[in-house]
Parts: structure tokens; sequence; C-alpha cells
């Protein structure tokens, strides 16, 4: 009876082990499953978003439309890989931005040895680059008389890295061999606004169009003053630096690059005719002298001409009529032909005077200007929405198929600004 009582404690005691340590595996196995799938979804997160803030402060707003291009969005998915130039197993991403690095002899050959040139700034040449893959990037080899080493170069890349927004010319790749530093970018088909504005080989830039390029350049602005963390203030605002897609989306390029140019011995950065009068007396560069910047190159749509060509002399002499707010019609660009709303003209022109304004307490934030131009397409097309007479829906009919792209464009912008309502800045 002992010896049966004692064989039942044991028998219900190796039992109890045995529950307890397939309770521990199973516990053990759950959190691994779970922390494993956490680990994914944070890198997937990392991938597909950017970290974002408003005003300066950790808050929750998140920006209209900040978002990664398709093209920046498949080099990180295929993290790891050699996407861009297929072939090579060299390729490696950045930690925890998703650029990928590129051997020098794949873009060696994908700009037929570098004499696929587009053009030449102040940080180098520009190529263009026919990948393995059918895809084309642009290629800046930066000067190499550059005193950035290679630790800055990278420490560059990676926080070029971490900006992403369609109104941007996103960085996709970059290498560093042989003692050469190249960045990568998505490649702009149209080129910059200023070849829009003053190469006569391309066609006239409607007044839609201009407005339109304005809320573009506005917004990729307004990401990087309020949206990226740390948030980047651009330093070289103008039209050649301000390239078009396919579709004419005007993006903002050479952001975030340490300013180096050999031009300019004073040590004063940036572009004269663009340049905050402020920053030229005090040397201290803030969002606001980017504002300023942006405010010529407002007036620079209107009037289809730039600060060489005395664009500050004719704002000033009309602003003396307008006080700063209606009577701008004079200084609009006379290859318009009077095809411009006389209400739009006036309410960006009001804008970019703000803009320029000697006062930088007195000039709007980027987020007000995206707000104003917002704004005027949002009035523009409740404008047409309410008065179409059959009159105007033959002129539609009639209308190139850019108008018609970027009616589009229009009914896109409004659906992502809902806020965008009437503002005084
Ligand atoms: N991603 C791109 N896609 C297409 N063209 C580009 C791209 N990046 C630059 N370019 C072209 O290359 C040329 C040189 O550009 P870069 O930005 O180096 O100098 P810049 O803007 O002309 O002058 P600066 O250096 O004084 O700002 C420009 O004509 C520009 O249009």
């Amino acid at each position: 009876m002992k010896a049966k009582s004692s064989g039942l404690i044991i028998g219900i005691s190796i039992g109890v082990v045995i529950g307890v340590v397939l309770a521990i595996i199973g516990l053990l196995c759950f959190r691994l499953h779970r922390r494993r799938s956490q680990i994914g979804n944070s890198s997937s997160r990392r991938a597909s978003t950017v970290p974002m803030r408003a005003n300066g402060v950790d808050s929750c707003t998140v920006l209209s439309d900040s978002s990664i291009d398709t093209e920046s969005a498949r080099s990180s998915i295929h993290n790891g890989t050699s996407f861009w130039f297929g072939g090579s197993k060299k390729s490696h991403v950045v930690a925890a931005s998703g650029i990928l690095e590129y051997p020098y002899r794949d873009i060696q050959k994908a700009t037929s040895n570098f004499t696929s040139t587009i053009g030449q700034g102040a940080f180098g040449s520009v190529y263009k680059a026919q990948m393995g893959t059918g895809e084309t990037v642009a290629v800046k080899v930066l000067a190499t008389d550059s005193k950035q080493g290679e630790k800055e170069f990278h420490t560059e890349v990676s926080l070029l890295g971490r900006l992403h927004h369609r109104n941007l010319v996103n960085l996709v790749g970059y290498c560093a061999e042989k003692g050469q530093h190249m960045l990568i970018y998505v490649y702009m088909s149209k080129g910059s606004l200023s070849s829009h504005l003053y190469n006569e080989k391309h066609d006239l830039l409607s007044w839609s169009l201009r407005v339109q390029i304005a809320l573009d350049v506005a917004r990729g602005l307004e990401y990087l003053h309020d949206g990226a963390v740390p948030s980047v203030v651009h330093r070289d605002i103008k039209p050649s630096n301000i390239l078009l897609d396919q579709s004419m989306g005007a993006r903002v390029a050479d952001f975030g690059l340490s300013r180096e140019d050999s031009r300019n011995a004073s040590n004063i950065q940036g572009t004269f005719g663009y340049l905050d009068p402020e920053y030229i007396s005090s040397r201290s560069y803030t969002k606001k002298s980017d504002v300023y910047s942006f405010g010529v190159l407002l007036f620079e749509l209107i009037a289809g001409r730039n600060p060489q060509q005395g664009l500050l002399e004719h704002v000033e002499l009309a602003a003396l009529n307008t006080e700063g707010q209606v009577g701008w019609e004079e200084i609009a660009d006379s290859r318009l032909d009077g095809n411009f709303d006389e209400q739009e003209l006036n309410d960006m022109a009001a804008l970019a005077h703000k803009c320029i304004n000697r006062s930088p307490r007195k000039r709007p934030a980027m987020r007000d200007t995206v707000q104003v131009l917002s704004h005027i397409i949002k009035s523009r097309h409740n404008k047409k929405h309410y008065k179409r007479s059959p009159s105007d829906i033959a002129i539609t009919i009639g209308q190139s198929d850019r108008q018609s792209s970027m009616d589009s464009r229009h009914r896109r912008v409004e659906s992502l600004d809902s806020t965008a309502d009437s503002i005084d800045v």
C-alpha cells in the first residue's frame, strides 16, 4: 500500500515537473515570437517613415504629405542587395538610413566613364547614370578639393538618408572609393526651374503651374524646417536648386550639404540676390533666411525675371503703389500675356513681400506659406466647381494634357491638405 502511494506521489511529481517544464518552454517560445515580430515591425516602420515633429517640439503632428518616394522606398526594401546597379555584391546599407553604398566601378560603368555630364555646381559635376536595371539616377561627384574627411562624409550621408519627402530630391545612394565622394540622387527628368523660367527651348510655364511649383517648394522647405529631426536649413534656395520631375512636380535639391562654396571668398554662403540681408550683416543664418530666399523665388515665378535682371528693384518700385497688398499685376511676367488670375497673383505677391521683409521676425514661417498657397489653389478649385458655365467646359476640354494633369495634382493637394484654411500672414 505504502509502495503504491509512493509510486503515485512520484508519478504526480514527474507529471508536475514535466508540466512546468512544458509551460516554461511554451512561455519562452511565445516571448521569442513576440520579440521577433516587434523587431520586424520597427524595422519596417524605420524604412517607411521618418521621425516628425512640429514647431521644434516633440509632438505627434504629422506634416501633410511627407513620404518616401517610390525610388528610395525600393532601395530600402532591397536592403543589403545591389538593387540599383544589379550584379555587384559589394553594396551595403548605411545603418538606419536605408542608403546604399555602391562600388566605384559600377558608377563608372553607369556614367559611361563619367562622360554623361548633366551640369556643374559649386560642389562638383553631376552625371546622368543609366543603371543595369534600366533605372536612371543623378550622380554628384563632390569636388576633391573638399576638406571633408571620410567620417564627416559618412555622417552627412547618414543625415541626408533620413530626409525623405515627395518635394525633396531624395538621396538614394553614395560611393566613397578611390579618394572620391559621390552622392546618388533620384533623377529629375524635367531639369531645373531656372531652365524652365529662362531657357526658351522650354514651353512657357503657365500661371497655374507656377503656383503649384511654389506650393511644392514650400512643402519641401516646411518639411526641412519643421518635419526633419534634427531640422535642416537649406541655405541656398534659388530656381537652379528646384528640380522638376516627370509630371512637373517640383522638388528642393542640394539640401543638407556642408557648404564649402569656393566661389565666395568672403565666407558668406549662398547665392547673392537670394541672400537674407540680415544674414549678411549678422552672419547668423536661420530658417527665416530660407524664408527670405523663398520670397525672392516667389517673386521670380511671378515676374519671370531674376535678381541679376533687377527683380528686387522692380518689386520695391511696385510695392510703393501696392502697400504690399493689391496692384501687383504690373510686375507680372509679360510673357504670360495677362493669362493669370489677378486675385491669385496679388495673394502670392503679398505673401512674397512678407517673406522678404527686412525684419526676420516679421517673415512668415514656411508652414504659413504652405497654408496661404494651398488656400490659393483650393479657392481656385472651388471657383471652378461652383461657377462652371458651358463655355468654361468647352475651354477645359480644349486644354493641354499638362493642364489636365495639373488639375489632378490640385485635387491631390486638396485631399492631402484638409486644414488649408485661409490664413493672414
Ligand atoms: N537629381 C538630379 N536630376 C537631374 N538633374 C540634376 C540633378 N541634380 C542636379 N542636376 C542638374 O545638375 C546641374 C548641377 O547641379 P548642382 O546642384 O550641382 O549645381 P547648381 O544648383 O546648378 O549650382 P549651385 O551648386 O551653385 O547650387 C544642374 O543643372 C541641375 O539641373
